[in-house]
């Protein structure tokens, strides 16, 4: 069992759970609570021109806060390596969901994508920007409910949502065709055409550009011809049209997908994106509970959680709130 000294007697380093090119994730015990958390490693001396991707995926996650995107609790750096202690996901990867169904049913299918809907839409709402939206970057939690990874290639144009982006980066597979040509893109137009070949590989458990070699992939998608299976229904082959439209000018925006009859099909509302966490208020038992473990006054804690600076306090704050939430009694464990 490798240690990390920088976790010592914070959390408890068990399996990994997932690797990704250059960061291995691993299941690890937040001592204070016992709550399971995911720990993102990544060794700065591996990352070389993936730094870049390090910082804006902290910089994005501390300044997002949404149910149906991973929470980062705590940024532990040391000379050689980062940490990022995130909300553990035990439902695994959307990816082997829809392989282990083979597809999902409509109604399954439309349970998610309105979650991952949600989550797109508050991100643009907080002018971010996903460009890497696929199945593998989906996780679920406990209760199947989705849960938004990886904003290692987002972006947060600077002149707003209606800037050009130019980089080219993604999965080639969910790209869409302005940015495969290496154009200038507006960047939820490309999350919107993601989100369309995501909707297709829920419902279809196949994708609709496919190809063995890169340069058919990419004539595929330039074409914006894909089949549709004559079992999808009328409703569904329209949604996914409107989304896999080749000339962004043309592709359905993401405000009017929220409201689209697909996702409102069996009387549900229409998607909202309001974050359930930036809508919660501080929660007064566990600050209390926090102060009295540490031997300050209940404002002294609050004061000091309210800076938000992603350390051991800000991870055992969250983690308490979710046992709450859970119905689990809130308790510290002091001697270990
Ligand atoms: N395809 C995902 C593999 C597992 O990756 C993660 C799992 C969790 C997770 C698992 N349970 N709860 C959270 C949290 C974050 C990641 C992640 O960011 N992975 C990654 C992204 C880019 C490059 C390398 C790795």
């Amino acid at each position: 069992m490798v240690r990390f000294a920088a976790l010592k007697s914070l959390y408890e380093v068990e399996k990994t759970i997932g690797t990704g090119g250059f960061a291995k994730v691993k299941l690890g015990t937040h001592i204070l609570t016992g709550e399971k958390v995911a720990i993102k490693i990544m060794e700065k001396e591996c990352l070389g021109d993936d730094y870049p991707r390090v910082r804006i995926e902290l910089e994005a996650l501390k300044s997002i806060s949404h149910h149906h995107i991973c929470k980062l609790y705590q940024v532990i750096e040391t000379p050689t390596h980062f940490f990022m202690i995130m909300e553990y996901c035990s439902g695994g990867e959307l990816f082997d969901h829809i392989v282990e169904k083979n597809k999902l049913s409509e109604s399954e299918s439309r349970m998610f994508f309105r979650q991952i809907l949600s989550a797109v839409a508050y991100l643009h709402s907080k002018g971010y920007v996903h460009r890497d939206l696929k199945p593998e970057n989906i996780l679920l939690d406990k209760d199947l409910n989705i849960k938004l990874i990886d904003f290692g290639l987002c972006a947060k144009p600077e002149g707003g949502m209606e800037t050009h982006l130019q980089t080219s980066c993604g999965s080639p597979t969910y790209a869409a065709p302005e940015l495969i040509k290496g154009r200038k893109y507006i960047g939820s137009e490309v999350d919107v055409w993601s989100l369309g070949v995501l909707l297709f590989a829920l419902l279809c458990g196949f994708l609709p550009f496919d190809c063995d070699t890169i340069d058919s992939l990419y004539k595929k998608i330039l074409s914006g011809k894909y089949d549709e299976p004559s079992w999808l229904s009328k409703e569904s082959r329209e949604v996914i049209r409107r989304m896999l439209q080749v000339d962004p000018s043309k592709r359905i925006k993401v405000e009017d997908l929220l409201s689209h009859s697909w996702m409102t099909m069996g009387c549900y509302e229409p998607v909202t994106f309001s974050s359930l966490h930036e809508l919660q208020e501080r929660d007064e038992e566990v600050i209390d509970l926090m102060a009295t473990y540490y031997g300050v006054s209940g404002k002294a804690m609050s004061q000091r959680l309210g800076e938000w600076r992603y350390d051991y306090d800000t991870a055992t704050y969250h983690l308490m709130l979710a046992r709450k939430k859970q119905g689990l009694p809130l308790k510290i464990n002091s001697h270990h």
